[in-house]
């Protein structure tokens, strides 16, 4: 191993196998093989269709539900419109087939996207019942608008196109777009957009925080997952030659749920899976239908076991499994040295806020605010508890709208920008409870902040990967970066934070109490690189009650009380301030000698 290479400890990042794609490729032109020369019953080759359809509409929900984290309980109807514009168009109107399949899932994807522009407002439950709602909309539609849909008797002798008329080839082909999709979303997961998507999965308001679109994230999310459903569907029309509305009813939609949670939802595997065991569980237990009852007892036990003792789904089960045997493996390269800019140079002061005011009701939670701050160098937000400090952070990271006043960043005003937005003009942020996507490893919650829009990163995935790795090695973790942040002490969490609010090169960093809650030693190595982050340039705006801390880091502080500013200059006259000591308790604070 050479000096620039380092072990990790754990295999939650992928090693890209330089056999898997040819390897990939064998395996599925050996399925299509297999599904073209041996001879297969009608009722096999119907199996196999529907199993191969399905599949792809399921990983439609890896991507929004696994990946993303949002449920849609409606894939069913996207999976209704893809058949019904391929089964309605070709009989009707005429249309060719790959016409008709563009149309389906470019509807689908219309929709798709509404409903992921619900999610401005909606989330969770809300969210489950607006998209069992839109479920309900499209089969009453399908069963009502007959001139259209032909009502309960459905659309008969949908053809497909001539060279895959023969049922076997028709399934090759399936089978070959199932591969494509399968593949495509193996690679979204760790590609720019799947790690957005997974960082809204694990915590939206973190997400935001770190430069992510999190609104247009859930957006493409779900029109994505509409347009695998609207392939799935076309595909099955082409597949049976007859489509008719209660094979896109909401008991579908809860069968396409069950797929995706039951395989595992976080991969596309799982989705294959799934889809597989609940299509062929029925037909194993076919015999079993001569006692009524029992059939539906086994099927529903079964599933119910296998979610109960494996809540990540059987790929999840699996995966977690083969993790551990492939632990202190995969060599990684390092990421050299961080480079910080400092943000904009030229001008003295990064932040300049002006008459900042947060009201909660009658609660004037930050009152009349200014604050300047000045480029290089820690400056501190003290105050009693409930003085307002975390309020103010949070408005200026934008989490929350300024009731009054002006917040001006590296010369830009920003008050009225969400938060993404803001990070992606400089600030870099901190919380006070830890926010990490705790399903990620630590190199991916890095690599988010890396890919904030202007870092200099910029968007080659191995520049990207560098930095990531640079702020790593800058928090001294970087021999953990392959680990999933869960299993990190509380200490190295925090590390991890600040690391990816370096990793997006920030003009301002803010850190909400980056000493609560860790140990003595955990306090000396937290100083140590805060004074290690000062000495590259960069602005550091910190809240924090240990006084010995700020005392030690800070050369500028600011005091609140009551919301309102009672002192501000360089830390050991605002120390000595007699507001400041009575706002202590009446009490000196306990600063060092
Ligand atoms: N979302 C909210 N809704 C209503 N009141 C709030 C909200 N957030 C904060 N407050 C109130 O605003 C005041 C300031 O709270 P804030 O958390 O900013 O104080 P703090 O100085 O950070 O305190 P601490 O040091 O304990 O973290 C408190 O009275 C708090 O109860």
């Amino acid at each position: 191993m050479s000096s620039s290479e380092t072990t990790a400890s754990a295999g939650a990042i992928r090693p890209r196998l330089r056999w898997g794609v040819p390897a990939y490729l064998l395996l599925v032109l050996a399925a299509m093989a297999l599904a073209i020369v041996v001879p297969k019953t009608g009722y096999v080759l119907n199996i196999s269709l529907q199993a191969t359809t399905y599949a792809i509409a399921v990983l439609g929900l890896t991507v929004v539900l696994g990946l993303c984290g949002q449920i849609n309980l409606a894939q069913a109807a996207f999976f209704g419109l893809g058949a019904y514009a391929v089964g309605i168009g070709q009989t009707e109107h005429g249309l060719n087939f790959w016409a008709c399949l563009l149309i389906g899932t470019g509807v689908a994807a219309g929709f798709g996207a509404l409903l992921g522009a619900s999610t401005l407002r909606l989330g969770g439950h809300y969210l489950a019942m607006v998209t069992i709602s839109f479920q309900q909309i499209v089969t009453l539609v399908l069963i009502n608008w007959i001139p259209v849909t032909k009502g309960p008797d459905g659309v008969r002798a949908i053809p497909r196109p001539g060279f895959l008329a023969d049922g076997s080839t028709y399934l090759a082909f399936c089978i070959a777009v199932l591969a494509a999709v399968g593949f495509l979303v193996w690679r979204l997961r760790d590609s720019r957009l799947g790690r957005a998507m997974r960082a809204v999965r694990d915590n939206e308001l973190a997400a935001g925080v770190a430069g992510i679109d999190v609104y247009r994230t859930k957006v493409t999310a779900f029109a994505l997952s509409a347009i695998l459903g609207g392939v799935g569907g076309g595909l099955f029309a082409g597949g049976f030659s007859y489509v008719s509305p209660d094979q896109f009813s909401f008991a579908e939609s809860v069968v396409f749920l069950t797929m995706v949670l039951l395989g595992g939802a976080a991969s596309p595997v799982g989705a294959v899976i799934g889809t597989g065991l609940l299509i062929l569980i029925p037909e194993w237990l076919r015999f079993l239908k001569s006692i009524p009852g029992l059939y539906l007892a086994i099927y529903g036990a079964a599933v119910i076991l296998i979610m109960v003792f494996m809540p990540d789904g059987i790929w999840g089960f699996l995966r977690g499994r083969l993790d551990r045997l492939k632990r202190a493996v995969l060599p990684v390269r390092s990421g050299g040295a961080l480079q910080l800019s400092g943000g904009g140079q030229g001008a003295d002061t990064v932040l300049e806020v002006r008459g900042l005011s947060k009201h909660f009701g009658g609660l004037k939670a930050v009152d009349e605010v200014d604050l300047t701050i000045r480029r290089g160098g820690v400056h501190a937000l003290i105050g009693p508890n409930g003085s307002g400090k975390t309020t103010t952070l949070n408005v200026l990271s934008g989490l929350y709208k300024a009731t009054a006043g002006s917040i001006v960043l590296d010369g830009r005003d920003i008050t009225n920008l969400p938060p993404h937005a803001r990070t992606q003009a400089g600030l870099g942020r901190t919380f006070q409870n830890i926010r990490l996507w705790r399903s990620m490893t630590a190199l991916e919650n890095v690599m988010v902040g890396a890919e904030r829009p202007g870092s200099p990163a910029g968007s080659d995935p191995a520049a990207l990967m560098a930095r990531a790795r640079a702020a790593l090695a800058f928090v001294e973790l970087e021999d953990r970066a392959d680990e999933v942040v869960a299993s990190f002490s509380y200490g190295h969490q925090r590390a991890v934070e600040i690391a990816r609010a370096l990793a997006g090169d920030p003009a301002l960093l803010l850190l909400d109490e980056p000493g609560a809650g860790l140990n003595s030693s955990e306090k000396v190595e937290l100083r140590n690189l805060l004074k290690r982050i000062s000495a590259r340039g960069l602005t550091i705006l910190i809240i924090d009650h240990d006084m010995t801390l700020v005392s030690e880091v800070a050369q500028h502080i600011t005091v609140l009380n009551f919301g309102r500013r009672i002192a501000d200059g360089y830390s050991a006259d605002v120390l000595k301030h007699p507001d400041v000591i009575a706002a202590y308790l009446g009490a000196a604070p306990d600063v060092p000698a």
